[in-house]
């Protein structure tokens, strides 16, 4: 066989991809290359959109059951994104975003605030973090005046006591730009437990924004370090923040400006649509500073319309989430490899960085999503479950599980049916997504690590060591793919044992 021969193997992904077929992830399959570059030197930096830049190409779905404050933290502290949900009031969304930018640390406990007068009736109030903070008028944003610890309450005959009667006096916290290790030194060096971190300069009375105790120090050091975090010109986390199209999400998006938002989702499941051409020339006329990813997309032509509104970002995929009933309910959508292939090969042409949105459920699909042109994953399943998501565990059976939901399920679409479907409420409500379950990850904070370092085997074994050369050994034809059999697709699963234990890490 001569060179040429050698190399002709297998398809090209634009013959591939012009087959008729929707394919999706688990469809195909990428041949080998060459490596000359250790599993260290491959970079996944990217862009999310055209100003902004990620050291780690993961983005947390807008989703009620996915992205509130904690997960946005802890995802730009990983150098990664999290963009908040907007299935509550433009309010409540805009101070989501400024409680994830006030953070230097991701954080693991929601706070409990409570005011002088009150009592403590359940221990459940401890659930969620060691210690209640007792505030002036019992919010957040009043003057701190003190804390209950548990074994304090524990001690107490008689519940109903107020909490002035025996809370302890505050005197100690430190300003929230602390970074990690200031935190971790002071705690060692005063011996403490637990430290409030406070806007500010640290003083007393300052809003608590969060709490590191010397458990969560020990637990965050043995977490493997993954980049730098994603930060923003003011120093402070990259947040992103959804909006709809209706007349509304003008409003909702001032409020997020203010915020600090540093780029905004149009969230649809059908982007191109003369609502989202509005909204994105409106957006991008009043805030030209301001990084606008329009979406969902799956074909070049809905891309086209949207790139030419003046979107910094494109979102694909269509009726491709665990959650969605997209392509079951009105027949719409396309099988996700083939939509990332085609947008992505448009958008590139316009320098228009795209996210490859749903069905990511292990990192092959990520090294797949990036190397057939996207250059984020956005996810939602993947990420839900885990200590940052919102929500409390529960039991299902012997399983520890978080309650995971579509933003087009009956019950998502009722909770933010007066934020998104105002005026709607005479209309019939049709399902695009269903309220499930997903099993305790653990913290984002060591499985992404994780998984980013086995999506970098992946490229090293595909012979590229960033995303732009996978992208560019792909569109040259270097890169070569195949449709995978079912017997194939059977084969490349674990078979043929009587049992097994799956550990990845
Ligand atoms: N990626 C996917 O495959 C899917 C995602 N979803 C998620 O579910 C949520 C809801 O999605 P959608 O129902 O597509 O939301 P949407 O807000 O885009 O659309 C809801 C309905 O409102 C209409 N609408 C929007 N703006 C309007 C305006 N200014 N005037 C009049 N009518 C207007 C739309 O045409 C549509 O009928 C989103 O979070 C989305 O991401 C839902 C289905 C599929
Ligand atoms: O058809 C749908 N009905 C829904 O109710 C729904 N809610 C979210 N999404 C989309 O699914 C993505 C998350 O998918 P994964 O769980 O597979 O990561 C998300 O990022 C969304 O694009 C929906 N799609
Ligand atoms: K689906």
């Amino acid at each position: 066989m001569d060179g040429a021969n050698v190399l002709d193997d297998g398809l090209p992904a634009a013959r591939l991809f012009s087959q008729g077929y929707s394919y999706t992830y688990d469809d195909v399959i990428f041949l080998p290359h060459y490596i000359d570059f250790p599993t260290d030197a491959v970079s996944l930096s990217t862009k999310l959109s055209r100003h902004v830049a990620l050291a780690t190409p993961c983005v947390a779905s807008p989703m009620d059951t996915v992205t509130e404050s904690s997960m946005a933290a802890a995802m730009a502290s990983l150098g990664a994104i999290g963009i908040i949900h907007s299935n509550n009031a433009a309010s409540q969304q805009a101070s989501l975003v400024r409680l994830a930018k006030s953070h230097k640390i991701p954080f693991n406990h929601d706070l409990v605030f409570k005011s002088p007068a009150e009592s403590i009736l359940s221990s459940e109030e401890f659930l969620s973090a060691p210690c209640i903070f007792v505030t002036e008028s019992g919010a957040q944003n009043s003057k701190l005046l003190g804390t209950v610890q548990k074994p304090d309450w524990d001690r107490l005959a008689d519940k109903e006591t107020r909490i002035s009667d025996y809370m302890r006096n505050f005197s100690i916290s430190l300003p929230a730009g602390y970074s990690f290790e200031d935190v971790a030194g002071y705690l060692a060096k005063n011996e403490l437990e637990v430290v409030p971190l406070v806007r500010g300069n640290g003083e007393m009375g300052e809003e608590v924004v969060n709490l590191v105790t010397i458990d969560d120090i020990e637990r965050i050091r043995g977490f493997p370090k993954l980049g730098l975090p994603s930060l923003g010109s003011d120093g402070e986390f990259l947040v992103g923040a959804s909006i709809g199209t209706r007349e509304s999400d003008k409003e909702r998006l001032e409020h997020l400006v203010k915020a600090g938002v540093n780029v905004v989702v149009l969230d649809s499941s059908q982007g191109n649509s003369i609502y989202q051409i509005e909204m994105i020339k409106y957006a991008k006329k009043t805030y030209p500073e301001l990084d606008l990813i329009g979406g969902n997309v799956v074909t070049t032509y809905q891309a086209q319309n949207l790139i030419q509104a003046g979107v910094d970002g494109l979102r694909v995929g269509m009726g491709s989430g665990s959650i969605c009933t997209t392509q079951e309910v009105c027949a719409v959508g396309r099988g996700q490899a083939t939509a990332v292939y085609k947008v992505a090969s448009l958008a590139a042409q316009n320098g228009v960085p795209v996210i490859a949105d749903g069905g990511i459920s292990n990192s092959g699909h990520i090294v797949k999503a990036l190397t057939l042109g996207a250059s984020t994953v956005m996810m939602g399943s993947f990420l839900a479950g885990s200590n940052e998501a919102p929500g409390t565990y529960e039991y299902q059976g012997s399983h520890r599980v978080k309650k995971y939901r579509g933003m087009g399920s009956l019950e998502a679409m009722t909770k933010g049916s007066d934020a998104r479907y105002l005026g709607d409420k005479a209309k019939l409500k049709i399902a695009q997504g269903v309220v499930g379950a997903v099993a305790d990850k653990g913290s984002v904070l060591k499985f992404i690590p994780y998984t980013m370092q086995a999506v970098k085997q992946g490229f090293q074994d595909l012979g590229a060591s960033s995303l732009q050369s996978a992208h560019d050994l792909l569109r040259s034809c270097v890169l070569r793919l195949e449709v995978r059999t079912g017997a194939a697709q059977f084969e490349g699963g674990i078979h043929g044992l009587i049992s097994y234990e799956k550990k990845s890490f």
